[in-house]
């Protein structure tokens, strides 16, 4: 079956098909960045259709497990540069003091738990579908009654803050679900303090992780557990729940003061329309 004889057409048939692949690969890479809005036929116009922003549609990401209990997960360059500022423009003249969440209904400025300026922006944005799409595959879609909330954007001025909460409701137990994942996402990080604390995590034995979190008395500044510093384009993604469904109390955080210069970030929370409280299932059985 597998005699010399009958390898050789294989060969030429591969090479053949790998010198097209190398072409094509090459006229596609081409026109991802530089083609213009010029007529381009049908199909190199859905390639062009595709990158019209002339930002590359796939963002080369790197994941690592920063926590399992809870699954905390550190995503380097989960946002391209030129996303980031595409995001920052859509945001402009939207932004609106911030409000806290206090059940559905209910969302009141509080200046004692939250000091910052959110901004909602253009879901039909292929930018903006596009990240949601990322943050969807990342988190492997989890099936129909999963949805990604609508993006927010958070600036931070000086001593702006948002002060130690869940992303989960704590309120509901049962209909209606609950807030499940968050990407917590840097577009600026052009200050000092502000980063993300989370006093019940605890900080890894090895000092590779110092380039995004603090590791210093003096970065600590007294908090507990671990801050991730503020760098444009990381994400740090976690999950709001235990695996069997119980909302867990490891992913309490704050976005701790800033002390000088700007911060701004992105929420991607995704919400669970069927997620209901363990307990509340055990009782109704
Ligand atoms: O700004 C931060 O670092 C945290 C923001 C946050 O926790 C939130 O918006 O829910
Ligand atoms: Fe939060």
């Amino acid at each position: 079956m597998f005699s010399g004889k009958s390898l050789r057409p294989r060969r030429t048939l591969y090479l053949g098909a790998a010198l097209i692949g190398a072409i094509f690969g090459l006229l596609w890479h081409r026109h991802e960045f530089s083609i213009s809005s010029t007529s381009t036929g049908p199909f190199l116009g859905r390639i062009f259709q595709l990158s019209k922003t002339g930002i590359p549609n796939e963002q080369p990401y790197r994941a690592q497990i920063f926590s399992r209990d809870p699954m905390v997960i550190y995503i380097r360059s989960f946002l391209h540069k030129d996303e980031i500022d595409h995001l920052l423009r859509l945001a402009e003249g939207n932004y609106q003091q911030s409000k806290v969440y206090r059940g559905f209904d209910e969302k009141p400025i509080n200046l004692e738990i939250r000091d910052s300026q959110s901004a909602h922006i253009d879901r039909s944005d292929p930018v903006v579908r596009r990240i949601e799409k990322r943050a969807m595959e990342f988190q492997g879609w989890r099936g129909p009654d999963t949805v990604i909330e609508p993006p927010t954007i958070q600036r931070y001025a000086v001593d702006g803050f948002y002060s130690y909460h869940f992303d989960w409701d704590p309120s509901l137990t049962g209909e209606g679900g609950n807030r499940i994942t968050t990407f917590n996402v840097y577009l600026v990080g052009d200050c000092t303090g502000g980063g993300t604390n989370f006093p019940y995590l605890e900080r890894p034995n090895d000092a590779r992780w110092c380039d995004v979190i603090e590791c210093t008395e003096e970065g600590m500044d007294g908090y507990q557990g671990v801050t991730f510093k503020a760098i444009p384009g990381s994400a740090v993604f976690w999950e709001n729940m235990h695996p069997n469904g119980s909302t867990h109390e490891g992913v309490y955080h704050a976005g701790l003061p800033v002390k000088s210069g700007v911060k701004v970030g992105l929420n991607i929370w995704s919400w669970d329309k069927s997620w209901k409280s363990p307990d509340v299932e055990a009782v109704m059985g």
